[in-house]
């Protein structure tokens, strides 16, 4: 086919600098009134948390809406309290994490201030992250540049004693588990439904599996054999069909019996062995902490190391670093 002479004139086959289109989307530091975020509103009815924060930045800016719910209190709660402890100044290479805990993480990570922000890069692991980061006006970056990244943050669907995690109730699992193994440091954050003493448990929906799309039936008939009869392809609200993920696979939810979930890593590897399957939403041994916002304003920590510690109500977001 002929190149069309548009393409073949000089002004567009060498733009200079001075060419460049200036971004669509503001820089780091102008003024923004909220995150826009996919995540969807808090829920109407519910009293507010004890978590005595505000989303009012020093420059009167309001990045989130305020929290309306215990829940949504808790995962601000948890969210703040982990970044005023782990994100450090010196760190540079930042994973976002995915799902409607983290909009809090970014919030409070805008709250450092524009100096602390101006020289880091955040990698997304999803659309939504990518758009958080964007939308806050943080230097938006990708694991292939930046394979090694300081600090990961990210949610979770249910978080075991050992902190074995399910994730991927978004989807997202694959680029979080690409940028959990990345990090140096890797932080869980979560409300207070999410902490458990076996996997399972609370998220009853199944273990997340991202498969290549023509691999699904021999897939599903394979995790059905491998102990999980109701395992179902997931399917999307708002399109007809299954879920789409960011990287254009399909996800099978695979609720397993409590004595295979009481052995995570032995599930999850018997899953990725699978032919098809791109990856497991079993995240075993990956998280350094991880931080549940609680009812009544206080949190619960869950270390790598078997600690659990407890921070009162009132007494957090406080800046004072764990490690
Ligand atoms: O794994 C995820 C997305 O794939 C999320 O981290 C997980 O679903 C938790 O989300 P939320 O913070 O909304 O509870």
């Amino acid at each position: 086919m002929p190149i069309p002479p548009a393409i073949l004139t000089p002004d567009f086959s060498t733009p200079t600098e001075s060419v460049y289109p200036s971004p669509l989307r503001q820089t780091l530091g102008q003024s923004v009134q909220y995150i826009r975020t996919s995540t969807p509103p808090p829920e109407p009815k519910g009293a507010h948390g004890s978590a005595d924060v505000t989303a009012q930045q020093p420059n009167g800016v309001v990045l989130t809406p305020p929290p309306t719910t215990v829940i949504e209190a808790s995962k601000r709660l948890a969210a703040w309290t982990a970044v005023d402890r782990h994100v450090l100044p010196q760190y540079k290479v930042i994973g976002i994490g995915s799902g409607s805990t983290v909009p809090y993480v970014v919030e409070r990570i805008v709250a450092q201030g524009r100096e602390m922000n101006k020289d880091r890069v955040f990698i997304p692991t999803s659309f939504q992250s990518k758009e958080l980061i964007v939308n806050a006006h943080l230097l938006l970056g990708d694991v292939d540049q930046y394979p090694i990244i300081d600090i990961t943050i990210d949610g979770a669907d249910e978080v075991d004693e050992t902190l074995n995690c399910i994730k991927g109730g978004g989807a997202c699992h694959l680029r979080e588990k690409v940028l959990a193994e990345a990090a140096d440091t890797f932080i869980i954050v979560a409300d207070y439904r999410k902490n458990s003493d076996v996997l399972g448990r609370n998220f009853k929906q199944g273990v997340p599996i991202e498969v290549a799309q023509f691999a699904y039936a021999k897939l599903l008939q394979n995790v059905h054999l491998l102990g999980s009869p109701n395992a179902v392809l997931r399917m999307a609200q708002g399109k007809a069909g299954p879920v789409v993920t960011d990287n254009g696979n399909f996800v099978i939810d695979a609720p397993f019996p409590e004595e295979m979930m009481k052995d995570p890593y032995t599930l999850l590897t018997r899953l990725k062995m699978l032919t098809g399957v791109v990856e497991v939403g079993l995240f075993c041994h990956m998280a350094k902490a991880a931080y549940f916002g609680n009812q009544d304003g206080s949190l619960t920590v869950k270390w790598h190391d078997g600690r659990i510690e407890r921070i009162d109500a009132g007494s957090s977001p406080v800046p004072q670093p764990a490690e």
